[in-house]
């Protein structure tokens, strides 16, 4: 463990990590194009982003049952392949149909990678390194982000629809590859940890997990700190960015690309605090929601155009949501044994992915009711936009009140079972400042 064959398999699963990001997000920044290439409204392209998504999200718990029986790198390289074909079919599809098909590929074989990339690194490293290499996962894996906002989009535009998909499709090409040459399962001298019998008693466990309150506070700090900048990144910042509050294009694409460059910085600052205050953790997620929210009050209720201050915050904000929501599963690494932190993992990440794609969905929903009532004089109308984005206050609200009953339930079973007793943190606090005084 924590040796340089662990390092070959980190940087392998990170990169086949990285082809996946960006084979997900290069249907966004293909919006206008496929919209003229298949003759396609606003809304099928949005509900087609969102079928990729659900795809994505239903399949996770699938897969998590799956690590825990057949082991991460069959996963990771399973997925790689079927995200290569997904990409190919879109890259050659004479029509919607075909598209639509190719995309519910590429959502199925992006499932697969993820989650199976953390458990990998819970058998390839130990102890504090931890959280602090899902966090590395989370923040160099988006930078497939930033190859589908630049490169990608340059093919796209200069060489044509074909070879940029076809491009893109290569990378995770190179990821299955790798991944057959250089993945395990576990290092040579770590004997194999008990394994489910079968998918059978995978899925009777499957129960167990889903009750422990520890796997459910971590969903919903997946849920309440990514979503908001996922159905940003993913979709609907480009459209606001530029035709609501007039930002040029170029910039637009710059201040996606901001989102996924703080992650970088804000990811490991986080894995260490995550790492340095386990018992705090919930704090996190909370502050970062909170800031979220209160980010996203000002930018919706700034009377007229936001300023460009305001926008980055904006996006420096939601840039810390996404290593945010990976403190979800430290939280199932934390609660759950080993021999079902896959199936743990697959329910922590439909968290955020549900939360964005009812986010993003509803989004879209709402933007089309004002324009069809005639309230707003276009699609993309920048107080259109506010009323539309204010519905991220609805679906992240609820998840934090979600929350906090895990976290109550969570603390409880802690004090019950081994003695800890975790109280709220201004008391911890007030406490710490008396005892220096
Ligand atoms: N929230 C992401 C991880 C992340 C880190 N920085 C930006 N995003 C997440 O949970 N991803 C899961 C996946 O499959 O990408």
């Amino acid at each position: 463990m924590n040796s340089r064959r662990s390092w070959i398999v980190f940087a392998v699963g990170v990169f086949a990590y990285m082809a996946a990001v960006l084979q997900r997000s290069t249907l966004g920044v293909a919006g206008v194009d496929a919209a003229e290439r298949f003759e396609t409204s606003a809304a099928l392209l949005s509900a087609l982003a969102v079928l990729q998504l659900v795809v994505y999200a239903g399949l996770q718990i699938p897969i998590g049952l799956l690590i825990d029986r057949v082991g991460p790198k069959l996963l990771i390289t399973t997925g790689s392949a079927i995200m290569v074909i997904g990409q190919l079919v879109l890259a050659f599809a004479p029509s919607i149909g075909i598209a639509i098909a190719g995309r519910i590929l590429v959502g199925a074989g992006d499932a697969a990678v993820f989650i199976s990339l953390i458990r990998l690194i819970n058998s390839w490293f130990q102890g504090r390194s931890v959280p602090l290499l899902s966090q590395w996962t989370g923040n160099i894996g988006a930078i497939g982000q930033i190859l589908s906002a630049l490169p990608f989009a340059w093919v796209l535009h200069n060489v044509g629809w074909t070879p940029a998909f076809a491009a893109a499709a290569s990378l995770s090409f190179a990821g299955f590859v790798l991944g057959v040459a250089f993945l395990a399962d576990r290092p040579a001298d770590v004997p194999e940890q008990p394994r489910v019998a079968s998918v059978k008693d995978a899925v009777r466990g499957l129960g167990t997990t889903l009750k422990r309150p520890g796997t459910q506070l971590g969903f919903w700090s997946h849920y309440v700190t990514q979503s908001s900048g996922t159905a940003f990144a993913l979709f609907w910042g480009f459209p606001f960015l530029v035709s609501a509050v007039g930002i040029a294009q170029g910039t637009a694409s710059v201040l996606l690309v901001v989102i996924v460059l703080t992650g970088l910085v804000a990811g490991p600052i986080l894995g260490i605090l995550t790492a340095r205050f386990p018992l705090r953790r919930s704090n996190l997620v909370l502050g970062i929601t909170a800031t979220l929210g209160l980010v996203w009050a000002a930018v919706l209720l700034w009377p007229g155009v936001p300023p460009f201050w305001l926008i980055v915050l904006l996006v420096v904000s939601m840039g810390v949501g996404g290593p945010g929501s990976l403190i979800g599963f430290d939280f199932a690494r934390s609660f759950n044994p080993i021999r079902s932190l896959g199936s743990a993992n697959g329910i922590v990440n439909v968290g955020g992915f549900t939360a964005s794609f009812v986010i993003m969905f509803l989004i879209g929903v709402i933007l089309d009711a004002q324009f069809d009532a005639g309230w707003s004089d276009s699609l993309y109308d920048l107080d259109a936009f506010r009323l539309a984005f204010s519905v991220q206050y609805l679906v992240i609200g609820f998840g934090v009140v979600m929350l906090l009953r895990a976290r109550r339930r969570t603390r409880r079973k802690m004090e019950e079972d081994e003695g800890i007793s975790v109280g709220p943190i201004w008391v911890a606090l007030l406490r710490k400042w008396k005892r220096r005084g």
